[in-house]
């Protein structure tokens, strides 16, 4: 509970120390008067209440907000003689007016499964302040020594004022918060500790990548072995083969700085990787024959969950053996998270697509250049691709629906795109559209061994589709379809992804070392120890509800494919997936329109297009079609730009960041069923009700009952920003 968190309303300097007596000290003194020009701006507690504050105080303050309702509970000083143009307020928190229970149940938004549950570490603390602690090796092996870290008789690295970073440290969830805001979730800081669970020469350590390739994969495993030898002298590393299976399959490669020397300037893996392939019980056996005491773990949201059941076999097993995981995925869709590495890599890629669809499709009379990018449940790739290029008029994603005929559908849109500019550039993920496919070319949903469903080419049915209408209306034009695959990912990562892996590995070597079994990555800009269970529930989407699609929206002037109940449904959605309550407005408006959505998402069933499942499995062609001057008309769609107000939301992430989608799968499925069954039925309490036995709930209700009396201190009255708390028992949510 030190004096952290000083949330600035503006860029303006405020007089302030993280220690809360200095501070407080500090503006007695400027609140004297004529002992500083700031003094007119200075507000402080009335004087009865100071004393009682000043050892219940967490130390907040914010620049004076001139807008707030907040009664005038403050005493005015006199001003001085001059005024600045700023203000500052110190805000005085009681305990009591932070109740954890927005927290907590932020926290138990990942609803965890009951054996995940047992394994939660939380550790509350005050106003709102919650810990989603990693596992510690001392958690089932309390009396293991420690030793000295090596790092700080290293040249390098012992001239590094501070460089170990405090035990307590930890990383907000969120970072944009209010007044009254919890301080909410937060994971634990990575970096490296004064006192280390391994003795250098005692370790044995292996690396292992899983599932699809990324770039950047080459440079987290330089990483790895090169940071353990210079920074631990940490020598005996092993490469483990072809994913999972490689820890009972293969040999295991001997991995020194210097075989590693080059390989980050290569694409994909030099382990070799698989999908598939995960016995728990194998991989833990071989762990323990060979004496391997770390385990690093690349791989995505399947290779996590495999990271956790390894780590959990370990600890069953009684093993003093650390297991670290490093997210990967080229889409961008792992939670928590603020990016993952390679993708930046592969949106600068293709680009090389979109300028080769931009110069075929400028280059022809009506031409349109059509692109398909990966983003098999979340459009990241295509959404940043399409901003960074500026020459795409239409980007396609999985997690906004979008409708071919009639007002505002694609058509209309291609037609009064061609007639405006004679051309155009479509950029489409490939999980785009699936629902529309499969309603014309009905097929099994197939997985593969990592448990992703398998597409079929949106790219290419589209393709088809526009062919077809163009052809209906006697329009001419030519389209080129390129279908750039896996050469957005099977290249080496750029500068910036490389040095982004190399502190991701920098970071799970700590937390290895440190004793930890954890997924790292970056959260809010800092590096973190995540809890394997908050990173694999749960799937980043793009919100499209929020500020960077709308501006993808504005840089294209596409239509939106929704209407303005589509919008409320899907800020429904966010706040369930939020558990947030109810704005008794939009439910309301949600229900009375939903019937509409479902007419334009169907739109377009008539013309059920003609393709088969094999035409649409073949390779991308070039197709162009010949036809007799158009006479067609310009559609009138509208572009309906969002009104965000994720800027009001103190509970969301950062602009810019991709947006976190908090649903659980099975949130998300219940909540993408209802979409499809209207009309929609209200929540009842029971299906919301938390699962027995789930511990973290039963806090959140205790929680939840305790805070019922405070219920008053969330003061919500500045009209757009954070909701009143759920009531006690989150039947509403
Ligand atoms: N629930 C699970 N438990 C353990 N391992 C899993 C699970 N789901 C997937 N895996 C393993 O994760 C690996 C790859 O999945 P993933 O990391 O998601 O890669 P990708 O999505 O690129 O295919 C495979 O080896 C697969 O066997
Ligand atoms: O053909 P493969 O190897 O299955 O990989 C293709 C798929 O993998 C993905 O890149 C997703 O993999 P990630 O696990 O890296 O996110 C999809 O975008 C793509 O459809
Ligand atoms: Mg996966």
């Amino acid at each position: 509970s030190s004096p952290v968190g000083l949330p600035f309303r503006r860029e303006e300097t405020v007089f302030l120390t993280r220690d809360r007596d200095q501070t407080t000290h500090r503006l007695r003194q400027l609140s004297s008067a004529g002992s500083s020009p700031m003094a007119s701006h200075i507000i402080l507690p009335k004087e009865e209440e100071e004393e009682e504050e000043v050892e219940e105080g967490l130390g907040v303050a914010v620049e004076a907000d001139h807008d707030s309702p907040e009664p005038p509970r403050y005493r005015h000083l006199q001003p001085a003689q001059k005024a600045l143009p700023f203000s500052a307020t110190c805000v005085r928190i009681s305990r009591d007016s932070y109740p954890n229970l927005r927290a907590l149940r932020n926290a138990s938004a990942t609803t965890l499964r009951d054996d995940d549950a047992a394994f939660a570490k939380l550790d509350e603390g005050d106003y709102g302040y919650v810990l989603d602690d990693v596992q510690h090796l001392t958690d089932y092996l309390p009396e293991l020594p420690t030793f000295p870290n090596p790092l700080q008789d290293h040249p390098a690295y012992s001239t590094v004022k501070q460089y170990f970073v405090n035990a307590d440290d930890t990383v907000p969830e969120k970072v944009v918060v209010q007044k009254n805001s919890p301080r909410g979730v937060h994971f634990r800081r990575a970096g490296p500790r004064q006192r280390v669970y391994f003795e250098p020469e005692d370790v044995k350590a292996c690396i292992v990548t899983c599932g699809g390739l990324c770039p950047g994969l080459n440079t987290v495993i330089r990483e790895l072995v090169c940071g353990l030898s210079h920074m631990y002298n940490v020598n005996d590393v092993f490469g483990i083969q072809n994913g999972y299976k490689g820890f009972y399959s293969s040999n295991y490669l001997p991995m020194t700085p210097k075989s590693v020397n080059d390989i980050h300037k290569r694409g994909g893996t030099v382990l070799g990787s698989s999908r598939g392939g995960h016995d728990t019980h194998k991989i833990v056996d071989n762990i323990q024959d060979r004496g391997i005491n770390q385990v690093y773990i690349i791989g995505g949201d399947g290779t996590q969950k495999g990271a956790y059941e390894i780590f959990k076999e370990i600890r069953r097993r009684g093993l003093k053996v650390a297991v670290a995981g490093i997210p990967k995925t080229i889409d961008n869709d792992i939670a928590v998270i603020d990016k993952s590495f390679g993708f930046d890599t592969a949106v600068e890629e293709a680009q090389r697509a979109i300028d080769a669809a931009h110069v075929e499709a400028s280059s022809a009379e009506n031409g349109i250049g059509l692109v398909k990018l990966m983003g098999r449940y979340s459009g990241f790739i295509a959404m940043y691709a399409t901003l960074a290029s500026r020459d795409v008029d239409c980007c396609l994603i999985p997690e906004s629906p979008f409708y071919l005929e009639g007002e505002g559908g694609l058509f209309e849109y291609i037609e009064r795109r061609l007639k405006e500019n004679n051309h155009m550039v479509i950029v489409v993920a490939e999980g785009a559209g699936q629902d529309l496919i499969a309603k014309s070319i009905p097929v099994a949903d197939q997985l593969d061994a990592s448990g992703n469903k398998l597409l079929l080419d949106v790219g290419l049915w589209l393709t088809h589709k526009i062919k077809d209408h163009c052809k209906s209306k006697k329009m001419e034009m030519t389209i080129k379809y390129i279908d750039p695959t896996y050469m957005i990912r099977a290249i080496p990562s750029n500068a910036s992804d490389n040095v982004y892996c190399t502190l991701l590995a920098h970071s799970a070597i700590h937390g290895a070392m440190a004793g930890y079994s954890f997924t790292v990555g970056m959260v809010n800009g800092r590096h973190a120890y995540i809890p394997f269970h908050r990173v694999t529930s749960t799937r980043n989407k793009v919100k499209i509800t929020d500020r960077m699609w709308a501006r993808l929206l504005s840089s294209t002037n596409q239509p939106s494919f929704l209407s303005k109940e589509d919008i409320m449904e899907a800020r429904e959605a966010e706040r369930l997936a939020n558990r947030l309550p109810v704005p008794a407005s939009s439910s309301e408006h949600t229900k009375k329109h939903s019937a509409s959505v479902l007419s334009n998402a169907s739109g377009d069933v008539q013309g059920a297009p003609t393709l088969t499942l094999s035409q649409l499995q073949q390779p991308a062609a070039a197709i162009t079609v010949p036809a007799p001057p158009s006479s067609a008309t310009a559609g009138t769609a509208s572009v309906t730009v969002i009104d965000s107000d994720d800027d009001c939301d103190a509970t969301g992430p950062p602009e810019g960041t991709p947006e976190r989608e908090t649903r659980t799968w099975q949130e998300a499925e219940e909540t993408d069923r209802t979409r499809d069954e209207r009309p929609k039925q209200p929540e009842t309490p029971e299906r919301m009700a938390p699962p027995p036995g789930n511990a973290l709930h039963a806090r959140a209700d205790e929680a939840a009952a305790q805070a019922a009396q405070d219920v008053d201190a969330f003061k919500h009255d500045d009209g757009c920003t954070t909701p009143p708390p759920p009531p006690a028992h989150g039947s509403d949510d």
